[in-house]
């Protein structure tokens, strides 16, 4: 298999997002969870998206999963690699997207690397190196209590400087407005100045048609979905690529079972969601602190499911407001509780699929990657769009059989996402 466009994903929802716009976007797409086994069978794709779990480890271990991920797509054919990142920077100052991108840098031979998390589909622009959400400075986004890595900081320039050895750059939106050709002089210049990094401004798909012209003659870029859209444009704008339309061969063929949420997401677009769920649903709300305690709050939520999961989908969520959030962490930590709480909602996810659960939406980036991690998902196939970034995944090679399921990005989906996704998935 050769593919020619290559992406690490730091999380499993953030790479299901980029799989589905380079999908949307005519590129054959597969998601493999890690680096694949050499005996998994993986279809005839343009492009492999390798979903790691590297949000939010230290550094080091962020630095080192991505340079193998890296080896192995380079050694598959890759032209260029995406180090795709969430659209909302989510990171701290210690990392990780500042240690990963000049560690790719170096494996790839130096030059100053184009950053954007632009994505103005799902509400994300930048303008002058500041991010936009949905028309909200970041740090006066929902983003400002974000459960492990609150950003508190528009401009990205500094957020960037600070988790970087190198200086970080600024392309502006005049610049990218004047097109490919300026927006690649203006990375020379940066490069000669000593920049390893620079954060580039789009606020429109033109802008990101221009950016993905550009990077796609480089051999890595660093950004979300939308400088995925911009790739994926360039590369069957340029014939590198046919175009190829719709899903994944056979990505959508029921799998009947039963069907189920779980979310740990406690963004305010899962807080609302979940509240409509309520009107169609049985939703249980987990008390976390006694998830935590590790008492028997797991076996009463599977007690629960199974008195109502056989008359319809039901949903069960950690998720909690920023202020029950922040009085469970100064208790037991930022990390600890948020461990403990993937834990918990993992096993509850794993357990309802051991009793026939085959069509499973998560809620939240790690606590998608702490359910499909704990069942040993090694792929999936990318099904239709259910909203802006969140695809219909289909599992490939997994023990339980195929299911299908939704991973989805806390801030992503419209009101109404659970039921919506659910009544697609057959
Ligand atoms: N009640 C709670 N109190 C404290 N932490 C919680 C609670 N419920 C969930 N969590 C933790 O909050 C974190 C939520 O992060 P997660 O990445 O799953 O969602 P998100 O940040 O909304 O999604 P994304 O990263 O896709 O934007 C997880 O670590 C989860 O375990
Ligand atoms: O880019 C995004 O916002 C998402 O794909 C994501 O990474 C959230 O985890």
């Amino acid at each position: 298999m050769a593919i020619l466009l290559g992406s690490i994903a730091d999380d499993y929802t953030g790479a299901s997002d980029l799989a589905n716009t380079l999908t949307k976007n005519g590129l054959r797409t597969i998601q493999t969870v890690g680096i694949p086994d050499a005996a998994l069978a993986l279809p005839d794709v343009d492009a492999v998206v390798v979903a790691l779990k590297i949000r939010s480890v230290p550094a080091a271990d962020a630095v080192s999963a991505a340079a193998q991920a890296h080896q192995w797509l380079h050694g598959h054919g890759a032209k260029h690699v995406l180090y795709k990142i969430c659209s909302t920077f989510d990171s701290t100052d210690a990392g990780n997207i500042g240690p990963v991108t000049e560690a790719l840098t170096d494996l790839t031979g130096g030059g100053t690397v184009l950053v954007t998390p632009a994505f103005p589909e799902t509400g994300r622009t930048v303008y002058f190196g500041h991010l936009f959400v949905n028309g909200q400075p970041l740090n006066e986004s929902p983003l400002k209590d974000h459960p492990l890595n609150p950003m508190h900081d528009a401009n990205l320039v500094r957020v960037m400087a600070r988790q970087s050895q190198g200086t970080v750059g600024l392309v502006d939106l005049t610049t990218v407005a004047a097109g490919p050709a300026a927006v690649k002089a203006r990375l020379d210049s940066l490069r000669v100045q000593g920049c390893t990094t620079a954060i580039v401004d789009a606020v429109t798909e033109r802008d990101l048609g221009t950016l993905g012209a550009v990077a796609v003659e480089m051999e890595i870029s660093t950004g979300a979905s939308g400088l995925g859209l911009g790739l994926a444009r360039a590369l069957v704008e340029s014939g590198q690529v046919p175009l190829h339309a719709g899903t994944t061969d056979g990505a959508m063929r029921p799998v009947g079972g039963l069907a189920a949420i779980v979310a740990g997401s406690c963004s305010r677009a899962t807080l609302e969601q979940l509240e409509i769920a309520e009107r169609s649903m049985p939703v249980l709300r987990l008390d976390s602190e006694k998830l935590i305690a590790a008492s028997d709050e797991i076996a009463a939520a599977l007690s629960w499911a199974g008195e109502h999961i056989s008359s319809g989908p039901v949903a069960i969520a950690a998720s909690a407001s920023p202020e029950t959030v922040s009085m469970l962490q100064s208790r037991y930590g930022r990390e600890a509780s948020g461990h403990a709480i993937e834990a918990a909602t993992s096993t509850i996810a794993a357990e309802l699929v051991a009793r026939g659960v085959r069509r499973l939406v998560v809620a939240g980036g790690e606590t998608s990657g702490a359910v499909v991690d704990r069942l040993a998902i090694p792929a999936f196939l990318i099904g239709p769009e259910i909203a802006p970034g969140v695809p219909i995944l289909r599992t490939v090679g997994s023990a339980q059989g195929d299911m299908l399921m939704a991973l989805k990005s806390g801030n992503f989906g419209g009101k109404d996402f659970f039921a919506t996704a659910l009544t697609m998935m057959r």
